[in-house]
């Protein structure tokens, strides 16, 4: 479903600062499957998962994503693949500063019944009609990954998603990525520091100074609920 074939990223081209991030990446992801992507920080996960996602350019090799090649697309169509199969939950949330959490949440889709039940399960009612910097980092999380949701997209791709929640919060979040994996097949592809994450994903690829050096199924896959925290 998402085929990288010898992926490289080179930031500032041919300048003093050039920077080479990912050193040629091969990574296959199947539909359906909840894929963590580990590693020390500055390796270049972050902009793994942006090219992955289309939300940056690559510098050489391929991207192949539902069977489209994303290589040849022009940024319109790019956005358009984008915008229709993929969400993408950032590490630094990326709420728009005006908006309210509810807002933000619903900015591009429709209200939801099971969105308008995550609010309440997840406790960020009384938020709900706050400004991001009326919030603390957890219901800004919460209201970024609900956005997320409410797309309703084949693919998610998570950066921390749960870096700013406490273990109880954590489940709770990670408890509905699982439930999306197993029931609507979506294919979850999440950055993650914390190795209790690791457990319920059924393959982990390690990351070290841009190459893979590291791809491991998970043979027991664990359900978040018997996580402990
Ligand atoms: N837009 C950019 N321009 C220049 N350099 C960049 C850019 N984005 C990332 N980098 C550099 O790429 C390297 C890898 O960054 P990246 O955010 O992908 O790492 P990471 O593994 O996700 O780190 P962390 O775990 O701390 O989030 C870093 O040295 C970073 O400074």
């Amino acid at each position: 479903m998402i085929k990288a074939t010898n992926m490289t990223k080179v930031f500032n081209a041919n300048k003093q600062n050039e920077i080479i991030v990912l050193k040629g990446i091969d990574l296959e992801i199947t539909e359906g499957e909840f894929c963590t992507i580990v590693g020390k920080s500055g390796s270049g996960k972050t902009t793994l998962l942006k090219c992955l996602s289309g939300l940056e350019t690559i510098t050489t090799g391929e991207i192949v994503m539902n069977k489209k090649n994303m290589v040849g697309l022009n940024k319109k169509e790019v956005n358009a693949f984008r915008r229709s199969d993929i969400s993408f939950v950032f590490q630094e949330y990326n709420l728009i500063d005006d908006l309210t959490l509810h807002e933000n949440i619903y900015l591009e889709h429709p209200t939801s019944e099971e969105i308008e039940s995550l609010i309440d399960e997840w406790d960020i009612r009384k938020a709900i009609h706050l400004f991001p910097e009326q919030c603390s980092g957890g219901q800004q999380q919460k209201a970024a990954i609900l956005r997320a949701l409410s797309k309703k997209a084949k693919i998610l791709f998570c950066d921390e998603p749960t870096g700013a929640l406490d273990g109880k919060s954590s489940k709770e979040v990670l408890s509905v990525l699982q439930r999306l994996q197993k029931s609507h097949r979506t294919t979850i592809v999440l950055i993650t520091h914390n190795d209790q994450i690791t457990h319920i994903s059924s393959r982990v690829v390690t990351i070290h100074d841009g190459k893979k050096i590291k791809d491991e199924q998970n043979s027991r896959v664990e359900i978040v609920e018997n996580l402990e925290w």
